[in-house]
């Protein structure tokens, strides 16, 4: 394993990355996920300190006030934030870590820790992330439709990334995103688009 253990997963909401993350710790639980800290309330089935830390606004702004985490944006009316210190005691182990965040955070995480490997998960096409996160069923139509003008935005950043993985197949996209930790001198600077 090379000094990048810090890996960064981001890409438009419905994407997929919950689904991909969730099957990489399945097959590979040396992979350490940070768990985040947001004000979204819970949805069914979401656990308190397994899928985040669910936060009022108030605890949220003392977590920045204080420093504690490492970045943090807002997200479609909601706040989302990595803890700091877990992170940084992660990597000081040499644990292969991996962020899953939105543009901001991974922009903000570019700047503060330049040798993580940023990773955009991108859809197949558009009317399948549309149909994607409709299908999840998790939200009403106002919050989808913020969700997908974010993911607008979202799309157009492409470049910014690595490298880019289209989530056709969560399986292909989850072998090929254990082999760039385990042996990230594989990634040119280049984007490259694949999968
Ligand atoms: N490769 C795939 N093919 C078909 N469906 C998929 C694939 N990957 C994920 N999905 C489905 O797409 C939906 C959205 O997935 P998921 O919740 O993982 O997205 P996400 O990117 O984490 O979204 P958000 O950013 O909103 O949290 C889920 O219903 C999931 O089962
Ligand atoms: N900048 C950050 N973004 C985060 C963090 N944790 C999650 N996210 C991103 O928020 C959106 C919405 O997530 P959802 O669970 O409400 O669907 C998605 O893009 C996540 O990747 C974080 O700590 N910082």
């Amino acid at each position: 394993m090379s000094e990048r253990r810090l890996t960064v997963l981001s890409g438009p909401s419905g994407v997929g990355k919950s689904t991909v993350v969730a099957e990489l710790r399945r097959a590979h639980p040396a992979v350490w996920l940070s768990v985040s800290v947001t004000t979204r309330r819970p949805r069914p089935g979401e656990v308190n300190g397994v899928h985040y830390y669910f936060v009022d606004g108030e605890e949220f702004d003392r977590l920045v006030t204080a420093g504690e985490l490492l970045e943090w944006a807002e997200f479609a009316g909601n706040r989302y934030g990595t803890p700091r210190e877990p992170v940084l005691k992660k990597l000081a182990d040499g644990v292969p870590t991996l962020l899953e965040i939105d543009l901001e955070g991974a922009r903000q995480v570019r700047r503060s820790m330049p040798e993580a490997l940023l990773v955009f998960l991108a859809p197949p096409t558009w009317e399948e992330l549309e149909k994607r996160l409709r299908g999840r069923g998790t939200e009403p139509e106002d919050v989808i439709a913020r969700r997908l003008e974010a993911g607008r935005v979202e799309m157009a950043a492409e470049q910014e990334f690595d490298l880019t993985l289209v989530n056709t197949s969560v399986q292909d996209v989850c072998r090929r995103l254990i082999a760039l930790m385990t042996d990230p001198q594989g990634v040119t600077t280049t984007t490259n688009r694949e999968v």
